[in-house]
């Protein structure tokens, strides 16, 4: 098989489990949670390493930002025979219950971008492997399950308006990869699931003891590790 055109990766031995997140400067966290680790690609946003977690041989990659790009990550992981998935990305809460650094993990995703529309109709779920959420709520149960959505505007001026919307009707967090994820993994027959480290508070719930900012990105930090370290044990014990 050719090199991947954007990824710039063909067929790796034995690797078919992969963890993708949006910044690339995620990629070196998670290779110190990994043994025998190799720097692979950096061409665009799309920055890889391989390393093994516990006997388990797993790719990392960044998707840059957004739809368009995560798409572009997907369908060239599945021609080099990726067949899971996990996203470990951040997002914003939507609801006040949600703390800084407490994981949202996707069942099922709002499609509020334009590029899945373009493979399936708006009515077309967005949802995960369902094995993969059942496995995720054993391993961390105090994680917020449930529905997310994915968005195309970071900087749009009726945020506030559309996130109320979404927020009044439950939904827990938004992001802007995991609709794609979803989508292109069930069409192409990827296990994915999309674990989100909350790293803005909804509204104004800023109470006194996140107020510090050294406290807080602490507190973030301190999420993110706990995601990549449960995407990591997710993958280990995934039979694909
Ligand atoms: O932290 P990552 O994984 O990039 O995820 C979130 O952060 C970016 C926005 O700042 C978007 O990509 C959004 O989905
Ligand atoms: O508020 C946020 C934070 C991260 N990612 C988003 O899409 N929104």
């Amino acid at each position: 098989m050719e090199t991947q055109a954007h990824i710039q990766l063909s067929p790796l031995e034995n690797v078919k489990k992969a963890i993708i997140v949006g910044d690339p400067k995620r990629v070196d966290t998670i290779k110190h949670f990994l043994t025998d680790t190799k720097d692979l690609m950096f061409n665009r946003e799309y920055k890889s390493i391989l390393g093994t977690f516990e006997g388990e041989n797993i790719l990392v990659i960044s998707t840059g930002i957004g739809a368009p790009s995560t798409a572009i990550a997907i369908e060239e992981l599945y021609n080099i025979g990726i067949r899971t998935i996990i996203r470990v990305g951040s997002c914003g809460a939507m609801q006040q219950n949600i703390p800084l650094g407490e994981l949202v993990i996707s069942t099922g995703v709002v499609r509020d971008e334009g590029l899945t529309k373009k493979y399936v109709p708006e009515d077309y779920p967005g949802i995960p492997d369902p094995s993969l959420v059942h496995q995720a709520k054993q391993l961390s149960p105090d994680s917020h399950f449930g529905i997310t959505r994915s968005h195309d505007g970071f900087y749009m001026p009726s945020n506030t308006e559309t996130e109320a919307l979404w927020s009044n009707f439950g939904i827990l967090g938004g992001d802007m990869e995991t609709s794609t994820l979803y989508v292109l993994g069930t069409l192409k027959g990827i296990k994915t699931l999309s674990i989100l480290n909350n790293v803005v508070l909804y509204e104004a719930d800023l109470n006194e003891g996140v107020n510090n900012l050294v406290n807080e990105a602490e507190v973030v930090a301190n999420g993110e590790e706990a995601s990549i370290k449960l995407a990591l044990t997710l993958l280990k014990g995934e039979s694909n």
